[in-house]
């Protein structure tokens, strides 16, 4: 296998609030291949979108790296000087954030901000970034006398349309999008996926989809990582995590959610409980609580272990996990009490 375009390796991002810390980010390791679509997924909180900023070095003011590496073509994103890390941003790695109207500015035209990254950032002649900005409209489905428009003129897929063609102005080769096409209703959610995953395909670009949702995973990624209170739970390609997961987790996540197709997919079982606060996690695996098929060894750190090459799960029962796959399908699992 070819050196993947970025390894993540015990990466480590805590919050500082008040006296205490919150560890958000507390060892996560994983690896996205050039060309692929990996979709970050886990749930609300779990640290999905501290990891994406961490890549881009775009973290809150009471945040910080405080361990790991993010390897990228070479580069430890973690350790390079700012002034490295912001010629990598839009050129190299480019960030979607979680609502278009974050990424785009309600008072200037959506040409001038285009313009703003071909010509600021990429170098581009007026006339070069007037082309290309045609071209960036023509390719997300636009038509390209909607260049002057406002952020407000466009409906919220447009909008989201519009961030992404922001995204591929100077052709990176990493596009990390936060929780894309979340507010949008299903038609649309469809609609724009099916273009990001045709434009990634086209340009060969490396794609990470931040979601909560498995089954926009399901939808368009080929990769998958699941993370689980700050942790990697597991990792790998689709076939391998969401057709055949070994993490109970991932088990229970692929109960919970509709299928984006709208292919009847049975009935939804949530994960009873919620996640542990992160500022005070519990000792041992932190999914314990939730799981049906917890054991007393699992109050003791989980081992990653590595059901198939590529396939890191952690978990101790990661080894048992075809027959607990068996166990997981059947609603009366998640219903007893753990
Ligand atoms: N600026 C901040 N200060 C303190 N804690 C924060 C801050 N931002 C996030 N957190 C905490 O860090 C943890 C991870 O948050 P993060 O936003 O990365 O999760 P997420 O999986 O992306 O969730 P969501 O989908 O809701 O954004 C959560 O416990 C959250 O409360």
């Amino acid at each position: 296998m070819s050196e993947p375009l970025l390894s993540v390796r015990d990466l480590r991002v805590s919050y500082q609030v008040g006296r205490n810390f919150v560890h958000a980010v507390d060892g996560a390791s994983f690896d996205i291949p050039r060309g692929s679509i990996t979709g970050l997924v886990g749930e609300s909180g779990c640290g999905k979108t501290t990891v994406a900023r961490a890549l881009t070095r775009v973290i809150a003011e009471n945040a910080a790296i405080t361990g790991g590496q993010i390897l990228f073509d070479g580069k430890d994103l973690a350790k390079i000087p700012e002034k490295e890390m912001n010629a990598l941003r839009w050129r190299d790695i480019a960030f979607v954030p979680q609502s278009a109207m974050n990424s785009l500015d309600p008072v200037y035209t959506v040409e001038y901000q285009l313009d703003e990254v071909l010509r600021r950032r990429g170098g581009l002649s007026r006339k070069q970034s007037r082309a290309r900005s045609e071209e960036l409209f023509e390719m997300v489905g636009i038509d390209a006398n909607r260049l002057n428009d406002y952020p407000h003129q466009f409906s919220g897929g447009m909008r989201q349309r519009v961030a992404i063609a922001l995204a591929l102005a100077l052709d990176p080769k990493l596009i990390i999008a936060d929780e894309p096409v979340t507010a949008l209703d299903v038609i649309v959610q469809r609609q724009i996926l099916d273009q990001l995953k045709e434009l990634q395909t086209r340009l060969g670009v490396s794609v990470i989809l931040v979601t909560h949702d498995i089954s926009v995973v399901a939808y368009i990624c080929d990769r998958t990582v699941v993370m689980y209170a700050g942790k990697v739970a597991e990792s790998g390609t689709m076939q391998s995590t969401l057709t055949a997961p070994s993490h109970p987790y991932t088990m229970g996540l692929r109960n919970a959610f509709p299928d984006l197709q709208g292919a009847a997919s049975g009935i939804l079982v949530p994960i009873e409980g919620a996640p542990p606060n992160l500022a005070n996690p519990p000792a041992g695996c932190r999914f314990k609580p939730r799981c049906p098929f917890a054991l007393d060894i699992c109050g003791t750190e989980p081992p990653v272990i590595d059901v198939a090459p590529g396939h890191p799960v952690l978990c101790h029962r990661a080894n048992e996990s075809a027959a607990l796959r068996i166990e997981a399908a059947k609603t009366e699992t998640w219903m007893a009490p753990a």
